[in-house]
């Protein structure tokens, strides 16, 4: 069969609600997301064996993005679809793949790493599975409260399977962190197996349809063949049989925080457009007085609120296509046992996730305040955007904590340019630094991109030398490490920012040469005003590191506001050029047709207040005090 996908999915009436679901319990909302999950589900089985093919050109993601819209929320199968699959994809051998990795397989799994005391440090972890050599067993136990498995999307109520990460002990020896893939309920009878207990979290400030989960196993036993073992093995007589990089454990996360940086440039491409339409329909106060109201996306404020989420989006739209090739290419040098790309893969991923998720939260929620009061309302869709965006800020990866891995990248090659040794060219503004070769400052995208490096090479050394004066005082290495560690996350903040504005400004100019003038002229535009911003908001790390001066700071001021004036026109544009269906924007505030107050009528009609024209509550407990007083 040949399918739309938009057209296909959008036809299938159970995926679409009439009572708007935040008007359901708990326990309905999960109901609710399961049904329409296994509906998906199917979907993408059909699209995935071929049954069914997209004539729209485009990727199973398509679905992906439509499901912002069916859910509102988040699929309950998000973790099986996108963490499950993939990690065994990646890291199970060609046998366990050929076994588990069935269009028609009866496992719905999750992936199961973070427990009550460890999300971070996961060295930490307190899950073992132990081999047993006699049975060609693994034990998986939970040896303590604390050991539980905690956070699992699918888990709670849905997932009959999971990848557990453990510490594996054979003959006493603990070999560190592995996945196993256990079995966790019955297939048919959906009953938690023996040894097995597991449950569901409770409600969060948003991922509540993700059914996040507890687990805990009481020696539970599965086969050895369950470890995943493309890069490691344990055989039968229990040899251990080291990974050529014992980081390749932690492969998925690397992959998810690579694909985050491309989600939530898709986050905020919906807050900026249900902020830009409404502002756009929206009229508020004269800016003259003799005049009429004005719409209050002329007024320079809101655009300057505003334009930078729509340029972001495509900053993060750009970098996580660029993140997505650089691991394809690492991945594929792993593969032929090139290990020597990974720790900038690692560390590129770990500041752009960190920063990415920021920002995104950040600016979703400035498109919130954006909207003034009708903001506030569920109906306008960006709340429930910001709690979902906000959540990335911790998981996979919390953010202080993945800045600090980007930080001993960074202290590492300012070590070899302090001591004056070889440096790679991306560093080589290191070396210049510290030779003070400044460059004199030029009020330009390039000059811009300059300073960012000259600021990172700036507090980086100001980092080393505060490590290095802890170190001389006496500190052990991790006290000294951690003394320094505010300067050491300024310093990847840092980092993370001079690589979006470069990688961002040089796609641009790249893409201009290939799309019409009219086009080119606007997305310069674009990468100009993203620069622009960001030089102004870190002028006083520009003023402290790089040779930029008073009047080059007022002059790129002068130009900031151009550009917001250049791109005032074409706001609208930009925004409907994302390409955003209303099913999919869920919001009164931000449909196409601008009709804002009457679907804000229309949705306030559907509150289960407005059932009753009096609510029997006046008569339990308003009346009784009220006629009271009355007497
Ligand atoms: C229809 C649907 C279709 C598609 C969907 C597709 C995609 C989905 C898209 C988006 C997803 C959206 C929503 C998902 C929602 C929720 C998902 C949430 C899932 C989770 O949260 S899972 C749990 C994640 N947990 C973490 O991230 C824990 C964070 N902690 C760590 O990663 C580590 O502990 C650490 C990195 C902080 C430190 O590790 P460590 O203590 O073992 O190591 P050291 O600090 O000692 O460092 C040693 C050395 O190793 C290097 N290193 C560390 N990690 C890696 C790595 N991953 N790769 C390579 N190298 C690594 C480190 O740099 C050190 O090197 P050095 O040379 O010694 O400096
Ligand atoms: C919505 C959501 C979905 C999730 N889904 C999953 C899932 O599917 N599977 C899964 O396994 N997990 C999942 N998680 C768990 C998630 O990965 C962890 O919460 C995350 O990794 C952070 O760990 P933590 O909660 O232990 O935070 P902590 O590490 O306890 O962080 C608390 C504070 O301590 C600071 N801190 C911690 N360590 C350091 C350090 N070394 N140096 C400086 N500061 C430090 C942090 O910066 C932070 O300010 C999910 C979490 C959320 C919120």
């Amino acid at each position: 069969m040949m399918i739309h996908t938009n057209n296909y999915i959008l036809n299938i009436k159970e995926l679409w609600d009439d009572v708007p679901e935040e008007y359901l319990s708990h326990k309905e909302r999960y109901e609710n997301a399961i049904k329409k999950a296994f509906i998906v589900l199917k979907v993408l089985r059909q699209l995935h064996t071929g049954n069914i093919q997209i004539t729209d050109h485009r990727t199973p993601t398509n679905v992906y993005s439509i499901q912002d819209g069916i859910f509102r929320n988040v699929n309950p199968l998000l973790i099986h679809i996108g963490l499950f699959w993939s990690t065994i994809a990646a890291q199970a051998s060609t046998e366990q793949q050929a076994e588990w990795l069935q269009p028609d397989s009866s496992m719905i799994g999750t992936y199961v790493q973070t427990e009550l005391g460890h999300g971070s440090f996961i060295r930490g972890i307190e899950t073992t599975a132990t081999y047993d050599s006699t049975t060609d067993e693994f034990i998986l136990h939970t040896p303590r409260l604390s050991a539980y498995k905690w956070w699992p999307g699918g888990l709670g109520n849905t997932a009959n399977a999971c990848l557990v990460m453990a510490q594996l002990y054979i003959n006493g020896t603990c070999h560190g962190l592995h996945i196993f893939l256990a079995q966790i309920r019955d297939f048919d009878t959906h009953k938690p197996l023996p040894g097995i207990k597991v449950g569901e979290i409770g409600p969060k400030m948003g991922f509540n349809t993700a059914d996040n989960g507890f687990l805990g196993f009481d020696n539970h036993r599965i086969p050895r063949t369950n470890m995943l073992m493309k890069n490691v093995q344990v055989l039968r007589d229990g040899t251990y049989v080291k990974p050529k990089h014992d980081k390749l454990t932690y492969g998925s996360m690397l992959l998810t925080r690579v694909t985050l940086i491309s989600d939530l440039a898709y986050q905020l491409s919906k807050a900026a457009t249900i902020a830009v339409r409404y502002s756009a329909v929206r009229r508020q106060s004269p800016i003259k007085s003799n005049e009429p109201e004005r719409q209050i996306l002329d007024f320079v404020s809101q655009q300057h609120k505003l334009f930078i989420t729509i340029a972001s989006s495509h900053v993060y739209r750009v970098v996580g296509l660029w993140m997505w090739n650089s691991h394809k290419r690492v991945t594929a040098d792993i593969h032929e046992g090139n290990m020597g790309q990974l720790p900038e893969l690692h560390a590129l991923a770990c500041c752009l996730k960190a920063i990415s998720s920021r920002d995104a939260s950040a600016l979703v929620e400035q498109c919130r305040l954006a909207c003034g009061g009708h903001g506030y309302m569920m109906a306008s869709n960006l709340p429930q955007i910001y709690a979902y965006t906000t959540a990335a800020v911790t998981y996979e990866g919390e953010y202080t904590v993945l800045l600090l891995q980007t930080a001993r990248y960074l202290v590492k090659f300012w070590r070899l340019a302090a001591e004056h040794k070889p440096l790679p060219q991306n560093f080589a503004y290191f070396e210049d630094y510290i030779k003070k070769n400044f460059e004199q400052w030029r009020n330009s995208p390039e000059g811009i991109i300059e300073g960012f490096k000259a600021i990172v090479a700036g507090k980086t050394k100001a980092a080393y030398d505060t490590l290095q004066c802890n170190l001389r005082n006496g500190r052990e290495f991790e006290e000294a490490w951690n003394m320094a560690s505010v300067q050491l996350t300024n310093a990847s903040e840092a980092y993370a920012r001079s690589l979006l504005c470069e990688v961002f400004w040089k796609e641009t100019v790249q893409l201009s040469t290939k799309v019409s003038k009219s086009l080119a002229i606007v997305l310069e535009q674009l990468a100009e005003l993203y620069l622009m911003y960001w030089a102004l908001e870190k002028h006083g790390d520009l003023l402290l590191y790089s040779t930029i001066s008073r009047n080059d700071i007022e002059a790129l001021q002068s130009r900031y506001e151009e550009l917001l004036a250049l791109i005032r026109p074409n706001a609208v544009g930009l925004v409907d050029a994302f390409d955003i269906r209303d099913e999919v924007l869920c919001s009164t505030l931000g449909a196409y047709d601008g009709r804002v107050y009457e679907r804000m009528m229309e949705e306030a009609s559907k509150s289960p207040l407005n059932e009753d024209v009096v609510n029997e509550s006046f008569h339990k407990y308003i009346r009784p005090v009220t006629m009271k007083n009355k007497l």
